[in-house]
């Protein structure tokens, strides 16, 4: 209304220095004062905004009158939100505050380094001037608090991809989230039961280390290595430690990352309480390329700058060299950069431990190393509770013993023997037998397996004069061994 007026009263030359005034009058003689909370600040995604919309979604489920109701594609929970330009009151200790969600149209953009979203949101928070001084400090950190709860609380975590390498969706987000539903937990989970007390410890001291971490001057972080054969629950034991803490995992493929400022970038964008993995390491990073670095670079632990280089083959065959550096890893998981957020796990998973470099599984780096085996006895009586709901006892004594002798030289890891079970669900007795017959085959063919080894062994080593190796024969019977088990494994 005032607008209109100053455009009919004033020349145009004047007009733009009295709607200042007029705005300063208005302000100095409201009683309020407003705050913008925009989505974007910047280039950056306002975690503030962030905070709030989930803050007053939980708020808003009681208090509302018009809302807006969401469910996200695999989300098992309805979000309420606040509709385009509508209010909210809330209170807090004892004032009363009012949030406004503001959506407007953005302008077109003529040019862009990357594309804006087309609407422009944010909030704004209007309070008395007189609470300001109360309200401002103290309320958005409880806000913030709060809304930490809420996402912890929340049963879906989120399982967030870096597919798009490191480039920014128009959100400046580099990660892709799902919800993640995996069902797994430390109960299910078919290990040693004195591994998994430890294990569960040390989580459990991590998350409530706060003081110890500030004290010790030590960054809030902790890494883990899982190794052991295919289908034995490393990432399994992933998903068990995100429900177990209720964390977000960042599933990095460090084959779509082209650089090291790339996985820095994706790095800074992780949230705090998260676990971040990456899975099959030694397949992630091709480690031939190291041996010839090597050759021209005299110390391999105090210069690795360029001792790794990642290739990527594409699509038509050709290969580009990807320049991220065992440095740059390092970096990563050990480096000031790492210490950007806090209460973070990093969880590196491989087959082969004996291909990785040293320096990446030293304290600090790879805290605790877990060793993932094939079944034992005790493990399987895990299995037999989870499909076959077998409880202790309820298998016959004399046959639990036959499993216990032929368990661990079988070699069969937890993922067959789920399997064998999951098919005969149906007839527990059958799966029971099915199973130690199987076992018994598997541990005959182990046996046998080793004396064919022996016996070769001793026949090259008459046929060399017992020149050659020792440890080269036995890694060659190793292998053969090795290539026999995956053949196996197929028939089953
Ligand atoms: N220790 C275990 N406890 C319970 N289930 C297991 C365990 N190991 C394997 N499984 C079952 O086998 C399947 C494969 O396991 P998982 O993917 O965790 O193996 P992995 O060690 O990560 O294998 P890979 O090295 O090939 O990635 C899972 O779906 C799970 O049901
Ligand atoms: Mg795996």
């Amino acid at each position: 209304f005032c607008q209109s007026i100053i455009h009919t009263v004033f020349p145009p030359e004047l007009r733009f220095a009295s709607v200042k005034i007029f705005q300063r009058i208005f302000h100095w003689a409201s009683s309020y004062c407003y705050y913008d909370i925009t989505e974007i600040d910047g280039v950056n995604t306002n975690e503030l905004y962030n905070a709030v919309q989930l803050y007053l979604s939980s708020s808003a489920s009681i208090t509302g009158n018009r809302l807006s109701l969401t469910r996200g594609l695999n989300s098992s929970a309805i979000t309420f939100g606040l509709t385009n330009n509508d209010r909210l009151i809330d209170t807090y200790n004892g004032v009363q505050v009012i949030w406004e969600h503001v959506v407007t149209q953005r302008q077109s953009q003529s040019f862009s380094w990357r594309p804006l979203p087309e609407e422009k949101r944010g909030f704004t928070l209007r309070i008395n001037k007189k609470n300001k001084a109360v309200i401002l400090d103290s309320y958005l950190n409880f806000i913030m608090e709060r809304a930490n709860e809420i996402r912890r609380l929340n049963q879906d975590r989120l399982l967030y991809t870096n597919s798009r390498g490191g480039s920014l969706d128009a959100r400046g987000h580099p990660w892709e989230s799902v919800p993640f539903k995996h069902p797994s937990t430390f109960d299910t989970l078919a290990m040693d039961p004195s591994k998994k007390v430890q294990i569960m410890s040390d989580l459990k001291d991590f998350a409530d280390g706060q003081e110890f971490y500030r004290r010790t001057g030590r960054a809030w972080k902790r890494g883990y290595l899982l190794y052991g054969p295919p289908g034995t629950g490393k990432s399994s034991m992933i998903a068990a430690m995100a429900n177990h803490l209720g964390y977000d995992i960042y599933d990095l493929e460090l084959t779509e990352v082209h650089t090291n400022s790339e996985l820095r970038k994706l790095l800074m964008k992780t949230s705090s309480k998260s676990i971040i993995v990456i899975e099959d390491i030694d397949c992630s990073i091709n480690l031939t390329n190291r041996k010839k670095s090597n050759n021209s670079t005299s110390s391999a632990v105090r210069s690795p700058e360029g001792l790794l280089t990642t290739e990527m083959r594409g699509a038509a065959g050709e290969e580009s060299v990807n320049s991220i550096t065992l440095s740059g890893l390092l970096n990563f998981t050990d480096g000031l950069w790492s210490c950007c957020g806090s209460e973070r796990i990093f969880v590196f998973t491989t087959n082969h431990i004996e291909k990785l470099d040293p320096a990446l599984l030293r304290s600090g780096r790879m805290d605790m190393h877990i060793f993932m085996s094939y079944c034992s006895f005790d493990s399987l009586k895990i299995l037999f509770k989870n499909y076959l709901e077998y409880d202790e006892g309820d298998i016959d004594e004399d046959l639990m013993e036959q499993l216990k002798q032929v368990i661990d030289k079988a070699e069969m890891t937890p993922a067959d023997i789920s399997e064998l079970l999951i098919k005969n669900r149906r007839d527990k007795e059958r799966a029971v037998w099915e199973l130690l017959e199987a076992l018994r085959t598997r541990a005959e063919k182990k046996e046998k397996g080793n004396v064919i080894n022996e016996e070769e062994q001793e026949k090259r080593a008459l046929e060399t004069n017992g020149f050659e190796d020792d440890e080269m024969f036995k890694k060659f019977g190793k292998q053969e061994q090795r290539e026999e088990e995956f053949s196996d494994e197929k028939i089953i």
